[in-house]
Formats: structure tokens, C-alpha cells, sequence
């Protein structure tokens, strides 16, 4: 992408309204506009962090036999009733009339729906175990959404929920989401401890959040420090097999958020210089719930001895919205973002230190052409800014690598790689730049 040709609207000024890094670092660095308290226009360079997170989460959700789907944002009034939750789920609910004065709802979760869409063609045991999600906009009227998308009011959630026979099979089904919780935040470059929580209006009596550490984050964390070093699953990680050892080792360690928080056991349990407390961002939370939804909505199915049952149930979130926030708050410094390079909106910047002279023009154009072919996601900052501008520009953003081609180095045959996590920096020839991040 030529810069010229983008759509960057950095801000000079850090807005006044954020309170939190994250929030101040999006808005300078265009990556979003507020349209109303707690919704979000995505610009493009966000809306590419965004589609990132959101490709990672897909991959780790179908790696662990997850199926996708796609259900609406609204909802008919009636199936919540039918629920209990219409009213009990307060004045976070947007309800809504249509034309013909039929009572809707915008989707603070989908519970309801997938169960309705369940119970309409699963009636055998056989059919079991399922796990269905989507990538859905949510909508939840919070009293006070600030810290930017960190606590929206539109925002985007990647929501799974699995239907078993019994207990036993839920546990199982609980404990794969789990482990793809593990390798999803990994992934994104995010260290996220699922610690003990409260089940709240979701229902059920198991369920666990995942954390990562964060001076801004709202949750009030305590958890041992070994927790941070423990080894994530890696990709051939076998889903049918036994994932005991995996949760066992996850979970014996102590972690839990202030909400659940057990002082006498944190003393007992963690030794004191292993005892971390601090706060963290929610950007998870999985729950079992049992039959809490198929009672009241007669998902039922046959089983093996032939007599009709409800299915044991469970719901799995992640913020991805939430996510692009929690990164940047977790990825940051004095200049600005540091994306880990999975998630970033581009992989290279190209900055020509001396727009319109003819040899920083022509390397430039040949580094972009080959990343490109190449299939690399490259910003060219072709603007007439100063070094000095594109510099910050690059620095603020958070593209992991940045090659500036100037006339001096040039003049040596040299062009300079910058990493930006570190601020390492190494010279090399043109070419040996084009292949470094092919
Ligand atoms: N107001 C909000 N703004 C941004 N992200 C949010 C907001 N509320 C929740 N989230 C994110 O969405 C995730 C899942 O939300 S939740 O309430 O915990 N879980 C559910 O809604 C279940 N139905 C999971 S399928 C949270 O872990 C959090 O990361």
C-alpha cells in the first residue's frame, strides 16, 4: 500500500477524552473514530488489526473442531422469554420495535438463538458432541463504556457454544476450548492466564477467565508468578486425546480474579515472592453451564437407553474487538505501538528518506514491487513528509519492520532495516533486504 494512496488519519494531538494508552494510541494513530459513546468506526488501519485478530481466532476455533456460523445481530423478544433472561437481563439489553410494533433485541450474547437452532434439528445423542460459533457484533448498553474499544457498547465477539450428552462429555468439551484459548492469545503474541471467575448472567458454576496482565485492566488480579512461564500447547496439539494433563497444569497453579479471590489460600499456596498482584484485561471467558438453557428451552435429545434428555451445555467468549486494545496495551512505548507480527496491519514500512530524488525513488519502488509480489503486506511512506515525520509516523503506528533508504546509505549501496520491537538495526544491500522478509 502507497501511503499516498491510504487512508492514515494520524491525530498530532493526543485526544483529551483518553484516559488509557491503548485508547490514545488508536485515535492518534487513525485506526478508529468514535461515532456514539461506546461505538466505533473502524478506519482501515484498525480494521486490518482487527480482521488479523479475527483470522487468528477462526484458525484455533476450527483447529479444535469448532464449525462456523453466522447468526443475525438481532433477536426476537419471545425467545428470551422463553429463557427467563428478557427481563433479567436489564437496562445492557437494547430492545427494539420494528414497523409492525414486533419486540426485537440487538445480541448481547447468543445463547437463546444457537439453542433454538439446535433443538430445530438435533435429536439423536449421535449427533453429539457439537460445537458451533460465529464472529458476530454485539451489542450491551453499558452504563459507562469507556477506555475506547476496551469497553464498547457495539463490539465485536467471537462466541462458541457446545452441546454434549452428560457432564463428563461438556467437561471435555470445555476443556478443548481451553486449550484453543491457550494458543489463541499465544498467537497474538499476548501471555493470557485463564484464571477461576464468576459465571454471572450467563449462569452455570464453572467458568474461567482469561487475563492478560495490565496496569489499565479493570479485574483485580493474584495469581503465582510460575503461571507466566508455563508452556502453551502447541499446533499439532491432539484435540481427541486426553487434555487432563494440560488443564491440571494450567489450573493447579494459583490465579484467580479479586471477584474469587481466596487470601487464606494465596498465603498458603504462593510462595511470597511468587506472589503477583496487579490487574488485568479480560479478553476471554468460558463457561459450563449444564442444562441451564436446554430445561428451559427443551433442547433435547435421545440417548443411548432410548429416553429423551436435555443437553449439557457451554458458551466460550473472546473479545475481538477488545483484543486490538488489550494488544496495544500489552505492545506499547514512548513512540507508540509495538504490533507482534502476526497481528500487525502491515508486516514492512518502506520509508523513503528523500521523496523525488532518483536513486531513494527507484530502490523504494523495487523493494515495494518485490515484497509485494512476494506476498509481504508493505506501507510504502512515499509522502513528502520530513525523515523525521515518517520516522514517528512509522514509530507510532507499530509496523514491526521499517527499511529506510536514504542517500547516504545508498551512496554505500546500503539500505537500513529497523526492527521495531527493539530497536535493533542492521544495514544491508537492497537485495538483501527484499529477501530478509521474503
Ligand atoms: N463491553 C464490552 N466491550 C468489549 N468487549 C467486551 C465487552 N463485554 C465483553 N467483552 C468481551 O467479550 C468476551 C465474552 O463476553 S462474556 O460476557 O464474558 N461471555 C459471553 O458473552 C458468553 N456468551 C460467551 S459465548 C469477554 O471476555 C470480553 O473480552
Amino acid at each position: 500500500m502507497r501511503l499516498t494512496r491510504f487512508f492514515l488519519p494520524i491525530l498530532k494531538e493526543t485526544p483529551k477524552e483518553a484516559e488509557i494508552v491503548s485508547h490514545r494510541l488508536m485515535l492518534r494513530a487513525g485506526m478508529m473514530r468514535q461515532e456514539a459513546a461506546g461505538i466505533y468506526a473502524w478506519l482501515p488501519l484498525g480494521f486490518r488489526v482487527l480482521k488479523n485478530i479475527e483470522r487468528i481466532v477462526r484458525e484455533e476455533q476450527d483447529r479444535a473442531g469448532a464449525i462456523e456460523l453466522l447468526m443475525p445481530t438481532l433477536q426476537l423478544a419471545d425467545l428470551w422469554r422463553e429463557s427467563g433472561r428478557y427481563d433479567a437481563y436489564g437496562p445492557e439489553m437494547l430492545r427494539i420495535a420494528d414497523r409492525h410494533k414486533r419486540e426485537l433485541l440487538y445480541g448481547p450474547t447468543n445463547e437463546e438463538m444457537i439453542t433454538e437452532i439446535f433443538r430445530a434439528y438435533v435429536k439423536s445423542y449421535r449427533s453429539l458432541p457439537l460445537n458451533l460459533y460465529h464472529i458476530q457484533w454485539k451489542f450491551r448498553d453499558e452504563q459507562r463504556p469507556r477506555f475506547g474499544v476496551m469497553r464498547g457498547r457495539e463490539f465485536l465477539m467471537k462466541d462458541a457454544y457446545s452441546f454434549d450428552i452428560d457432564e463428563a462429555a461438556a467437561r471435555l468439551s470445555y476443556n478443548r476450548m481451553f486449550v484453543a484459548y491457550l494458543r489463541t492469545f499465544a498467537r497474538m503474541g499476548l501471555k493470557a492466564i485463564p484464571m477461576r471467575a464468576e459465571t454471572g448472567p450467563i449462569g452455570g458454576d464453572l467458568s474461567h477467565e482469561f487475563i492478560v496482565l495490565a496496569e489499565t485492566g479493570e479485574s483485580g488480579v493474584f495469581c503465582n508468578k510460575d503461571v507466566l512461564d508455563l508452556p502453551v500447547p502447541g499446533a499439532d496439539v491432539d484435540y481427541d486425546g486426553d487434555l487432563t494433563p494440560v488443564i491440571k497444569q494450567w489450573t493447579e497453579l494459583y490465579a484467580a480474579t479479586e471477584d474469587v479471590h481466596d487470601e487464606a489460600r494465596y498465603e498458603k499456596e504462593v510462595p511470597a515472592e511468587k506472589r503477583v498482584n496487579t490487574r488485568g484485561i479480560e479478553v476471554g471467558q468460558i463457561f459450563y453451564f449444564g442444562t441451564k438453557y436446554s430445561d428451559s428451552m427443551k433442547a433435547l435429545v435421545v440417548g443411548s437407553d432410548g429416553t429423551e434428555k436435555p443437553i449439557h451445555g457451554g458458551s466460550y467468549g473472546i473479545g475481538v474487538s477488545r483484543l486490538v486494545g488489550a494488544i496495544i496495551e500489552a505492545c506499547h512505548d514512548e513512540n507508540g505501538i509495538q504490533w507482534p507480527e502476526e497481528v500487525a496491519p502491515f508486516r514492512v514500512a518502506v520509508l523513503n528518506l528523500k521523496q523525488g530524488a532518483a536513486d531513494t525513488d527507484a530502490a523504494c519502488e523495487k523493494l515495494y514491487k518485490e515484497l509485494s509480489a512476494a506476498g509481504v503486506d508493505v506501507l510504502y511512506d512515499d509522502t513528502d513528509q520530513r525523515p523525521g515525520g515518517k520516522f514517528a509516523t512509522a514509530d507510532l503506528i507499530g509496523i514491526p519492520w521499517q527499511i529506510l533508504v536514504g542517500p547516504k546509505g545508498l551512496a554505500e549501496g546500503k539500505v537500513e532495516i529497523k526492527k521495531r520491537a527493539d530497536g535493533s538495526r542492521e544495514m544491508m544491500s537492497v537485495d538483501e533486504a527484499s529477501r530478509h522478509f521474503q
